[in-house]
């Protein structure tokens, strides 16, 4: 394969005119940035020629692998067919009408309607409007506030970034905006103090139905969470969580959004995070996996009792994107979806390598510095711990977090550290031999630790 040739010098131009997403910009100019120049299967290279094993499958978006030429195929097909047409005013195109065809196939007869958008976080502004015209259409207007969840993420934009519940967030742009409030995450290892996990999972879905019932059912329009919240840390959720929240949600009139942006099209042996959790979400914003990160798609799975009010009540829907169905990702994500289906990596995650996953990672246990280790799928995190007996935190969870994420990134294997938690979540291609590459390579990470962070 061609190896896109990258000027020795384009360190410099990338300091010279390039601002990062989630970059402390001065710093990164003075370590330099890598560039990544070629990926195959579940490698990357940069242009040094250095190969990684990306056990984050970029930003846990590349389900199928890199490398999929038929992807590429049938994306640069579609643009010489027709690079793009919009959907407004009446118009689609053809693959963007059988792409929300192939998504319900995989997520009806509820989630039986699509409305797409570029990202996720398009998606996430989307549901939200959608959930406040929602319950006007149907005479209840003050139902506008959105319970969300503490360190959620949910994307960048305005309506995304306040949704999500990192508070460094809120800090740049005076966020959240009003009309969304947070409760508290799932995170027993932190959090869960004396109770066990089944406790503290009951304990803190309840705060659903107290929050419900402190701003008035008349005023709660919807409750947003990840089924697994990812960029937060993957904080698997007790056994009891997610059953008490279909419960409170089924007694309230309120809607239920799951967001499946990382938790969609495979990751937990699942096409859907909700059906790995068994609730049936009213809306449900979608992204990454759904084109494998291939090309820029996301969008919104509405189920039936939304979209009969939107078609049958609503009339216009003032809200949508130039780009929305655009006709080229959308031939890029059915031929991502039908990888999916026709390698049967769903089926693969839940049966094969996720519990092959979750035994590797749960071989972690055994070491002084691993207080959890956790998964579902390919989902997983790995709990760091200055006392495991006693659940206590390095001083600085951050810095932990990024020290040994650079060991492993040195030693070849990329992953995630959200703060003192080390993330996996790779592509659904990915051998038993590469886990275990990659569960070792994070075991000399947190050996590299013991001998190097004393506190
Ligand atoms: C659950 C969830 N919802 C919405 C978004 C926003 O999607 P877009 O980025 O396409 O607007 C996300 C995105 N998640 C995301 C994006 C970038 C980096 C990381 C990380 O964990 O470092 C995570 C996400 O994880």
């Amino acid at each position: 394969t061609k190896t896109a040739v990258a000027p020795s010098n384009l360190g410099a131009i990338d300091a010279a005119h390039h601002l990062h997403p989630f970059s402390d910009m001065k710093k990164l100019n003075a370590e330099g940035t890598r560039i990544i120049s070629r990926a195959d299967g579940v490698h990357i290279w940069d242009s040094n020629g250095k190969q990684y094993l990306d056990a984050f499958a970029g930003l846990w978006c590349v389900n199928v692998g890199y490398g999929r030429k038929s992807i590429a195929d049938a994306a640069y097909e579609q643009m010489q067919e027709l690079p793009y047409y919009n959907t407004f005013f009446g118009t689609t195109t053809p693959p963007t009408t059988l792409l929300a065809q192939k998504i319900a196939s995989h997520s009806g007869p509820n989630l039986n309607h699509v409305f797409f958008t570029n990202s996720g976080s398009e998606a996430s502004d989307t549901w939200f409007r959608m959930a406040r015209v929602y319950w006007k259409a149907l005479g209840h207007e003050t139902k506008t506030m959105v319970i969300a969840r503490k360190n959620a993420y949910h994307g960048s934009t305005v309506a995304g970034a306040s949704l999500g519940g990192m508070k460094w967030m809120h800090e740049q742009g005076n966020l959240p905006i009003p009309g969304i409030v947070h409760i508290n995450q799932p995170y027993w290892y932190v959090e869960g103090g004396d109770l066990t996990p089944e406790e503290f999972g009951l304990k803190v879905a309840k705060e659903l139905e107290d929050k419900i019932l402190e701003l008035g059912e008349e005023n709660v329009a919807a409750f947003v969470a990840e089924p697994i919240q990812g960029a937060g840390g993957v904080i698997v959720p007790p056994e009891t969580y997610w059953p008490e929240i279909k419960r409170i949600a089924a007694k309230y009139k309120i809607l239920l959004v799951s967001d499946e942006v990382i938790c969609g099209f495979g990751r937990l042996g699942t096409w859907f995070g909700h059906q790995h959790y068994d609730f049936e979400p009213d809306l449900a914003p979608i992204a990454k996996g759904l084109s494998s990160g291939y090309l820029p798609i996301g969008g919104v799975l509405v189920s039936e009792r939304v979209a009969k009010v939107m078609i049958e009540e609503l009339g216009d829907f003032y809200h949508g994107y130039t780009y929305s169905g655009h006709p080229v990702s959308a031939a890029a994500a059915i031929e991502n979806l039908r990888i999916i289906e026709e390698e049967g990596l769903v089926e693969r995650v839940r049966d094969d390598i996720g519990p092959y996953l979750n035994q590797a990672l749960l071989s972690l246990t055994d070491h002084d510095l691993v207080g959890e280790a956790v998964s579902v799928g390919l989902m997983g995190a790995v709990q760091i711990a200055a006392d495991k007996a006693t659940r206590r935190r390095f001083s600085k969870p951050d810095d932990v977090g990024t020290l040994v994420r650079n060991q492993c990134v040195s030693n070849g294997v990329i992953l995630r550290a959200s703060g003192d938690r080390m993330l996996f979540s790779p592509p659904l291609i990915i051998s038993r031999g590469e886990v275990d590459q990659a569960v070792d390579t994070l075991r000399k990470g947190l050996d590299w630790l013991k001998d190097n962070h004393k506190e």
